[in-house]
């Protein structure tokens, strides 16, 4: 590898460089081989030494054994004495290839196997070299056999004084630089980084160029080293990476969800609590996902809080379903299930979101199912003050801290606060991990809180010796060690609707053996009345129906204003892809007037933003325009119609917005406004991700006509707000 990286390198020299270093290089080869000939040489001579000896007791032997009488014992004399010459003779450097070689046959041809096995290298195996185990075979094919034996002996010096030159270019280079490197003798990691500094060195002291790589190139090596890389610039396949087991073959879940509901009491191992709870809140069956999902966690917590003396520690569990699919209770139930028998109160589950309106949201359902069971849920996202949420998270006793929340749920960036700077916030007792929007979490390791979360959870007690009895430690290979002491297990627990596949992006998450749950479509097949469980990148709800209206800049307002009055429809999201946009599109439709209009965005203050959200469920609001601060996982009952007033850029985006509609097995429009310029390139974006083409939605220019006298008035007044706006921000 390290070859390869260096010869590739060289590659990219400008000629003038290349032939000098190549002119270097080649008198270095020539250098080395001498060298190498010289030791071989002085190698044979001194194992011929020993050699020559037997082949003396073997040639007196052959000699009485010939009955032809050609040779007489004085003549074999002579030729022994001869033989003893020999090493004088083969000491010239004249022609010592012919000799070594002349020398080796006679040594074949003679020798037992036994000295044979003696005088093979030991690496011999690893170069493929088989010894001979016949020894009944014809002379010819062993001293071909040993020929190549000797070519094979002269590779493998070449190699190691290949691989000595290369270690003694980096101990060279090592001491220059005083920088550790990451290349080893095989070449086995480096990293790109590592790479220019090698190209940075190599230009600096041609010195440092590895010499066989070169003398490759210079000359075609008689040897069978192979030269990976070359000298032609060549762009650099990105290796794919094979999916592993469990992203390859992930446990299917029906996404039709009226199809498919189950019976809350079908569902096996739910406490009878939560199944009252359940029916007081409406809920009589359970969503696809939630039927294979909560059983799942509900059997990894089956054997209590504690896990050792031979338990196993429970898989991680991901779960990519539609928006509106019920992800939230699939993992709120089974946690507040396995929590029910705790004693004392500690921090056991903790529940990461991107948004605090999506903490909010998710804390408001952990509260309803928590309540009357001693639970305790804290929120934890910066809306109240650092030292208020102190005091919901520990309390200070004589005895120490107390912890005062068995569920924590949190935005990434105030819980490292809390991690950092809150005395007595613990997470060393942390069973439940649950990452909702996980994808998004993951593309945005906010001050690297998982790290910081796993830091925490891990971390030795201050009073706690090695042999304390519930010292927890990272899940690893299971050793004898491991599994002698219990231990709280830490299981993930990954939600979203568009949960990344992409192994090096999951990989950051340390997952362990982890099981992943996704939802297919049920198609028919071509030609037969049989349907066929179909897996796609990205899976949308069922009753969505998704068009695009074509449109320029100008006609866009006009085109929202004629969805809302005279379309008349009611509840609308409509998604710009920035606040000045939302802002203005927000003040234009409230000068034209007849809509019940806010907007949203991070604009509005926090108290700003609940109010809004609560009026728009509320249905005073007929029209909210937002950035995609509500794009993600808010879950807003009775949402309509999605209109998409700016194009999203990415699919994620898309499926996040849409989804605002359509939820929980119900039917939702969504529009997307697109402009000429623009139009391919979505429509290609959404066939990418396997969404079909959207049906394309148009709009008479004689419908819009009534509205743009109106229109004009609107955009004079418009342009007037915006004035008065800027002046007072200039005061
Ligand atoms: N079993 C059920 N029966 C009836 N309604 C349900 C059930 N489960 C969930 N819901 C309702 O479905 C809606 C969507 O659920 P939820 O917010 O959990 O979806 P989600 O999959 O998390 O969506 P997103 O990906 O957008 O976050 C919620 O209003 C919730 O109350």
């Amino acid at each position: 590898m390290a070859l390869f990286l260096i010869n590739r390198y060289l590659g990219d020299e400008e000629d003038a460089k290349e032939d000098r270093s190549q002119a270097l290089l080649e008198r270095l080869r020539e250098q080395a081989r001498a060298r190498q000939l010289k030791k071989q040489q002085q190698g044979l001579s001194s194992s011929d030494e020993l050699k020559k000896e037997k082949t003396e007791n073997e040639l007196h032997q052959k000699l009485k054994n010939r009955d032809s009488g050609f040779v007489s014992e004085a003549e074999a004399q002579r030729e022994t004495k001869k033989r003893k010459r020999g090493p004088n003779g083969e000491s010239s450097s004249g022609d010592g290839q012919r000799k070594l070689r002349k020398n080796h046959h006679i040594l074949s041809d003679s020798e037992k196997p036994s000295a044979r096995a003696d005088s093979s290298p030991p690496d011999e195996a690893a170069n493929g070299y088989i010894p001979a185990k016949k020894k009944k075979k014809e002379n010819k094919t062993k001293s071909s056999r040993s020929q190549k034996r000797i070519e094979a002996d002269l590779e493998d010096d070449r190699q190691q004084e290949n691989g000595s030159n290369l270690k003694r270019h980096q101990a060279v280079r090592r001491k220059e630089s005083d920088i550790p490197t990451e290349v080893d003798t095989h070449g086995t990691e480096i990293g790109e980084k590592d790479i220019s500094e090698d190209i940075k060195r190599n230009q600096a002291t041609q010195e440092g160029v590895c010499i066989p790589t070169l003398s490759e190139k210079a000359t075609p090596s008689p040897s069978s080293l192979i030269v990976l890389g070359g000298y032609d610039k060549r762009a650099v396949q990105k290796v794919q990476p094979i999916l592993p087991q469990w992203l390859a073959q992930p446990k299917l879940v029906h996404k039709r969800i009226k199809e498919n509901l189950i019976p809350i009491q079908d569902v096996p191992g739910i406490h009878p609590k939560l199944l009252k709870k359940l029916q007081m809140n409406g809920i009589a069956s359970f969503f696809p996902v939630q039927g294979e999902v909560i059983p799942a966690i509900l059997e990894s917590a089956s054997s209590g809080f504690l896990v050792g003396r031979g338990g196993y520690q429970p898989s991680d569990i991901c779960v990519s379903a539609p928006t509106g699919s019920g992800k939230t209770l699939s993992f709120i139930i089974p946690v507040i299930q396995a929590l029910l028998e705790r004693v004392v109160c500690k921090v056991r589950a903790l529940i990461v979101l991107p948004t605090k309106e999506l903490a909010q949201q998710v804390s408001k359902v952990f509260n309803i199912y928590a309540d009357g069971t001693g639970l305790k849920v804290v929120l934890v996202t910066g809306q109240k003050s650092f030292a208020k949420e102190q005091e919901t998270l520990v309390q200070r006793t004589v005895m120490g801290y107390r912890s005062l929340a068995d569920i924590i749920v949190a935005t990434p960036g105030r819980l490292v606060d809390h991690i950092d700077q809150t005395p007595g916030f613990s997470l060393r007792q942390l069973r439940f991990l649950i990452i909702d929007e996980a994808d998004r979490m993951i593309d945005d390791m906010h001050q690297n809180w998982l790290q910081q979360v796993v830091k925490a959870v891990f971390h030795a007690e201050e009073d706690s010796g090695p042999s304390s009895l519930f010292q927890r430690t990272e899940p690893g290979p299971l050793t004898a060690a491991s599994t002698c002491c219990p231990q709280i297990p830490l299981q993930k627990l990954l939600f979203s609707a568009t949960l990344t596949r992409n192994p090096e992006k999951l990989q950051q998450l340390g997952l362990y053996q982890p099981r992943l749950f996704t939802s297919v479509y049920s198609e028919k097949q071509v030609g037969t009345d049989t349907e066929q469980d179909v897996e796609k990148k990205y899976t949308l709800p069922e009753g969505l129906s998704q068009y695009y209206v074509p449109c320029n800049l100008n006609s866009k307002p006009l085109f929202l204003l004629y969805f809302m009055l005279r379309m008349k429809f009611t509840r609308v999201l409509c998604f710009t892809n920035s606040k000045q946009t939302s802002h203005r599109l927000f003040l234009l439709i409230q000068a034209f007037g007849g809509v019940n209009v806010a907007e949203f965005s991070s604009w509005l203050t926090p108290s700003e933003r609940q109010r809004t959200l609560k009026e728009f469920e509320q249905g005073k609001i007929q029209l909210l325009i937002s950035t995609d601060a509500t794009g993600r996982g808010i879950d807003i009952k009775g949402v309509k119609c999605v209109i998409n007033y700016d194009a999203p850029q990415f699919i994620r985006t898309y499926i996040h917005r849409v989804g605002r509609t359509a939820r929980a097995g119900k039917a939702g429009l969504a529009f997307t406004m697109l402009l000429k310029v623009q139009e391919q390139r979505f429509l290609q974006m959404l066939r990418d991700a396997g969404i079909p083409n959207l049906e394309r939605q148009l709009v008479k220019t004689e419908y819009l006509k009534p509205l743009l006298q109106e229109y004009e008035e609107a955009l004079s007044k418009l342009q007037k707000t915006v004035k008065d706006e800027q002046a007072q921000k200039r005061a």
